[in-house]
């Protein structure tokens, strides 16, 4: 060591003198000629020796001792001399990318985890060797939200405000938290749906670093030292796509990865999750969607998708690994997948692991907690209304179960009795007996005694549903005449718009209160403005699963759950329905407002918690005795942090 012309040679750049501290403590180490092979790291050193040197010269500069103490011939501060090796580096002479780092002056700023720009103290620039890295002034983090904020309102593209936040996520996090906390009702339709669905249609040209794990086909075998391969250990939850029925986008196979990044940032921002406890995972087993194949911009396997054994084989490891490297207690969030997959999955682990599936229970959960409010404007018990679904996959037939459970609940009635006020239309016609044999085994529940019925038309005019979801992803499918027929035998027809993005919705909220005359009680899968109709203001809410996964996400994360139970669904809906204020409802909205998510996740969560203690299912022993209180406490705030 200190000889400039040793294999081994400390980075000097990345280090500075000042009042007798290193600034900034990255040591890079290189082998020059004859590359690492072997693992002999150049001139007969093996690896092991350059480490141990390393340590010591580390130790050395922890001590006070500056790398010019150490090496009176460096060229710190000036030279041309390749010393390094760098410019020697070809492809067949091979170095080892040796760092060590403590985030601290440069890297410190490059660090989004504890990176605060412009709103470094004095006293933290000082300490932390940031003098002259930052122009002088020192901003306030409010003062750096209003100017972002106002930088974010400038763009007229949605998705360039979703690029301008992914890039605030990746300089400085807590600062992308506080923007979508505080301006939650503005960004969330930015880094959520409808903007996300566009930006996983575009992801790869978009793309710009990794923002979770890419587990492909090629991975099989190795998934559990691919999850060692994330930099952070105490994962509370995984959200995981395989891509395949992105919003009611279809098949976008590795750029999916945006919905997992998307909904893991409303578990922070709406659920107070730690951002370092969310992992997002795509499963990459290749796509059948053509113009992806094609696009030169793709970035996930290039190939038709796996199925089968192939298929269950690396679900299989994946799970298992999950489990093996984080524990029982990590949540898998599934997300948008199949439905030939995800009811098949939700079976098969929901037993044995802490799985969720976000499109099959956490729609159900929030659906009806939406149907239970709207009682209150539309009159009369669950029991009394009569179900109408365009759209028998995992959303409907969820949102259908749960709601037939829930009816159960209530009046003691066999679920299999309440089943049969509840009807739905696939594409192709209502399902009914007679279809029985040929459907899928979700639907089958479903096909009550009646005659066929071809379109949904013909279904509202001999059904009369009170209620009318659309859970189809194709948009416009809720035209003047289903509208008008629904609006014709009901006062307050209650009708939800569940698709996603905006440009898949059944209809618009306009459409909706304009065919109904003003009666529809409305609200969509994505947002959509007030309508003014007849002089009238009518504000639409938004029927979607991200008012329920947050919460219920904590609650389970809280008390230490096992295993994800329907009652906490029930619970975490009842929960929900009681947030509703009058206030709300004079607005015809049957949700409260996103601007209060924070409380209501935490009320969510609390009586989640509660039900897995109920259960037995909980392992946070003793039970806390304030679970609302508890779960505040858990919930991450994104205030800056003052560093010693
Ligand atoms: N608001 C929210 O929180 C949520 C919204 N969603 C949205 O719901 C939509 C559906 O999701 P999901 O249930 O998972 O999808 P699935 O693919 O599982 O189900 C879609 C269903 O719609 C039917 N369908 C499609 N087009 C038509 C049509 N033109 N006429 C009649 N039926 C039709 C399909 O029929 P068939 O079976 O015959 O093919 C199928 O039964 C998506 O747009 C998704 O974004 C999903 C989850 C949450
Ligand atoms: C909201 C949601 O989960 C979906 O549209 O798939
Ligand atoms: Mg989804």
């Amino acid at each position: 060591m200190g000889n400039k012309h040793s294999t081994v040679s400390e980075f000097s750049s990345c280090f500075s003198k000042s009042r007798g501290k290193i600034s900034e403590r990255l040591v890079v180490i290189q082998s020059s000629k004859g590359g690492s092979s072997g693992g002999v790291v150049g001139e007969g050193k093996t690896e092991q020796q350059v480490f141990v040197e390393m340590e010591s010269t580390l130790k050395g500069i922890r001590d006070g001792a500056s790398v010019l103490d150490l090496d009176p011939e460096s060229t710190v501060g000036g030279g041309v001399e390749d010393i390094y090796g760098e410019d020697q580096a070809t492809e067949d002479q091979l170095i080892t990318p040796w760092t060590f780092s403590v985030a601290s002056g440069y890297s410190l700023l490059r660090d989004p985890q504890y990176n605060k720009g412009l709103s470094f103290t004095e006293k933290e620039r000082e300490a932390h060797y940031l003098r002259g890295l930052l122009p002088p002034i020192v901003l306030s983090q409010q003062l750096q939200e209003k100017k972002l904020m106002n930088s974010i309102r400038e763009y007229q593209v949605p998705l360039q405000k979703y690029m301008a936040m992914m890039d605030l996520q990746e300089r400085n996090e807590r600062l992308f938290y506080k923007l979508l906390i505080d301006n939650v009702e503005e960004l969330l339709p930015v880094v959520y749906t409808p903007t996300v669905g566009e930006a996983c249609q575009k992801y790869g040209s978009i793309f710009r670093r990794p923002q979770g794990l890419y587990i492909s086909l090629k991975e099989k075998g190795k998934i559990l030292e691919v999850l060692k391969n994330w930099p952070e250990r105490s994962i509370q939850v995984i959200v995981v796509t395989d891509g395949e029925r992105i919003l009611g986008l279809g098949d976008l196979g590795c750029q999916g990865m945006g919905i997992p990044v998307g909904k893991l940032s409303l578990y922070t921002a709406l659920g107070g999750v730690r951002p370092s406890a969310c992992l997002p995972v795509t499963i990459d087993v290749g796509t059948n969607n053509e113009k992806l194949l094609k696009d030169e911009f793709y970035i996930g396997l290039r190939q038709r998708r796996a199925t089968g054994q192939e298929y269950s084989e690396l679900l299989h490891e994946f799970v298992s690994a999950v489990k093996q490297n984080y524990g029982e207690k990590v949540l898998i969030q599934f997300e948008d997948f199949a439905n030939h997959n995800a009811f098949d999955l939700l079976a098969k682990y929901g037993t044995t692991h802490l799985v969720f599936n976000d499109d099959i229970q956490g729609t159900a959960s929030v659906v009806l907690a939406g149907v239970v409010s709207a009682l209150k404007l539309i009159g009369g018990t669950l029991a009394d209304h009569t179900f109408l679904f365009l759209g028998a996959g995992e959303a409907g037939t969820g949102i259908a179960e749960l709601i037939a459970l829930e009816i159960s609940k209530q009046t003691n009635i066999p679920v299999e009795e309440t089943r049969k006020k509840i009807w739905l239309v696939d594409s192709k016609g209502l399902i009914v007996s007679s279809r029985k044999d040929s459907l899928q085994h979700f639907k089958k529940p479903w096909a009550h005694e009646h005659e066929p019925v071809k379109n949904l038309l013909d279904a509202v005019k001999v059904i009369k549903p009170t209620v009318l979801i659309g859970s189809s992803g194709t948009g416009r499918t809720f035209t003047r005449e289903v509208i008008e027929a629904v609006s014709s035998y009901n006062d307050k027809p209650l009708i939800l718009a569940l698709s996603n993005p905006t440009s898949q919705s059944e209809c618009t909220a306009e459409e909706a209160y304009t065919w109904s005359e003003g009666r529809a009680i409305f609200a969509s899968g994505s947002p959509f403005d007030p309508v003014e109709y007849n002089g009238k203001v009518f504000v639409p809410g938004q029927s979607n699963n991200a008012y329920i996964f947050p919460g219920l996400g904590l609650g389970l994360v809280i008390s230490g759950a096992i295993r994800v139970h329907d009652d906490m669904l029930l619970a975490a809906s009842e929960a929900l329905a009681k947030q509703v204020t009058n206030e709300n409802y004079e607005k015809g909205l049957i949700y409260p407002r996103f601007s209060d998510i924070r409380k209501i996740s935490a009320n969510i969560a609390a009586k989640v918690a509660a039900k897995a203690f109920e259960l037995g299912l909980a392992t946070r022993l003793p039970r806390p005795a304030d679970l609302v209180k508890y779960a505040e406490s858990c919930m991450y705030s994104p205030i800056y942090r003052s560093y010693r």
